[in-house]
C-alpha cells in the first residue's frame, strides 16, 4: 500500500468542474451559449463549491459568456465582505441580494461601456443562479468562523489558537522571522465572579477582550486559552517589541472603565512573555510563555514577566 501523499489527494471542486467540461483557469467567452444554456451551466458549476470567492468567480467568468464585464464586486459589510474581480470600470449596475428576508450582500458588475436595457434583465436572469449558492456558501463561511471562535468574547478558541499557533511557528521558521507570544490571565478573577455574580464576570471578559482586540492590529492572532487567560500570537515580532506590546495591553486593562452598581470595579492583568528559539517546538514556546506568566502572578501580579 502506498503511504499517504499529495499525489494521492483530489480537489474534489476541481474535479467536478473538469468532468462539466471546466477548468479552473479559463479564458472566457469560449463558447458562446444561449441565456437558457447559461443558465443551465451555472446551476451545476456553482453547485460545485461553497467557497465564496470561487462561487464569484467562476460566475464572473461565465457570464463573460454572454454580457461583457470589466470587474465585479461584491461586498456585505455585516460579515466584513469584500471582494474584487477584474478592473475598475466606469459603468456599472449594482444590485442588493436578498432571499427569504435574508440580505446577502451588493453585487456590482463594472465596465467601460453602458449596460443595454437587454443586457440588465439577462444579467438580472443570471443573478437568479447565484442566489442559493451564495446563501450556502455564506453559511457555510459563518460555521466554519463559529467553530473557531469563542462565543463569549469573540477571539478565536482553543481550536483555532492550536492551528494558528502552529502554522505561525512554521512559517517563522520559514521565514527567519521572530515570533512572540503573549499568555495573560485577568488578576483575582474569581473574586469578581465572588463579589458581583457570574454576569458580571461574563462582561468583564467581553470587556477585557474587546481592549485586547482594539490594542492590536491583527485581531485574530487573539485566542480565549482558558477561562479568564488569554494568548495573543505576535508574529514577526521580536522579545523587545513584544515586551512593549505586553506593557500597553496591562496599562489599557487597568486604565478599562468598568463599574458595577455604580462602584468602579478595579481590573489587572498578568501577562508573561517568550519568543520563539531556534529550532523550538510550538509546544515549548507556550510552556515558556506560561511558566512566565506564573512568575508574574508569584511576583505579585499586574505585572509582565519575559521568559528567560
Ligand atoms: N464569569 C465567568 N467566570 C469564569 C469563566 N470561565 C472561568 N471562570 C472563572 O474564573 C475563575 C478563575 O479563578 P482562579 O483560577 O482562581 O484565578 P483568579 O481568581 O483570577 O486568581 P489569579 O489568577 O491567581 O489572580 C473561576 O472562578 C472560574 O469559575 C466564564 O466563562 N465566565
Amino acid at each position: 500500500m502506498l503511504p499517504p501523499s499529495k499525489s494521492n489527494t483530489i480537489d474534489f471542486d476541481a474535479a467536478k468542474l473538469q468532468r462539466l467540461g471546466f477548468s479552473a483557469k479559463r479564458t472566457p467567452n469560449l463558447h458562446p451559449l444561449s441565456l437558457n444554456q447559461l443558465r443551465q451551466q451555472l446551476n451545476l458549476q456553482l453547485q460545485t463549491s461553497l467557497e465564496l470567492e470561487r462561487i464569484l468567480d467562476v460566475f464572473f467568468q461565465e457570464v463573460q459568456r454572454i454580457i461583457p464585464l470589466g470587474a465585479l464586486a461584491y461586498q456585505q459589510p455585516a460579515s466584513d465582505l469584500r471582494l474584487e474581480l477584474g478592473e475598475r470600470a466606469t459603468h456599472s449596475a449594482s444590485y442588493h441580494l436578498n432571499h427569504d428576508g435574508d440580505y446577502l450582500g451588493e453585487l456590482i458588475f463594472r465596465r467601460n461601456q453602458r449596460f443595454t436595457d437587454d443586457e440588465l434583465g439577462q444579467l438580472e436572469s443570471l443573478l437568479v443562479c447565484l442566489l442559493f449558492p451564495l446563501r450556502n456558501a455564506l453559511l457555510y463561511r459563518s460555521a466554519l468562523q463559529s467553530a473557531l471562535r469563542d462565543p463569549l468574547t469573540g477571539t478565536g478558541n482553543r481550536i483555532a489558537m492550536d492551528q494558528a499557533l502552529q502554522r505561525e511557528v512554521d512559517l517563522a521558521r520559514r521565514n527567519l522571522q521572530p515570533l512572540s507570544l503573549l499568555m495573560l490571565d485577568i488578576d483575582h478573577f474569581k473574586r469578581i465572579n465572588d463579589s458581583h455574580g457570574h454576569g458580571v464576570g461574563d462582561d468583564v471578559l467581553k470587556a477585557v477582550a474587546a481592549t485586547l482586540k482594539g490594542q492590536l492590529r491583527n485581531v485574530d492572532m487573539v485566542f480565549r486559552f482558558g477561562g479568564e487567560e488569554f494568548l495573543i500570537l505576535l508574529s514577526n515580532t521580536n522579545r523587545e517589541a513584544a515586551g512593549m506590546i505586553g506593557e500597553r495591553l496591562r496599562h489599557s486593562v487597568l486604565n478599562l472603565q468598568c463599574a458595577v452598581q455604580d462602584q468602579p470595579l478595579e481590573l489587572s492583568i498578568s501577562l508573561g512573555c517568550a519568543t520563539l528559539l531556534p529550532g523550538e517546538s510550538a509546544d515549548s514556546l507556550l510552556r515558556r510563555a506560561d511558566n512566565a506568566l506564573y512568575v508574574a502572578k508569584r511576583e505579585g501580579r499586574n505585572r509582565l514577566t519575559m521568559a528567560g
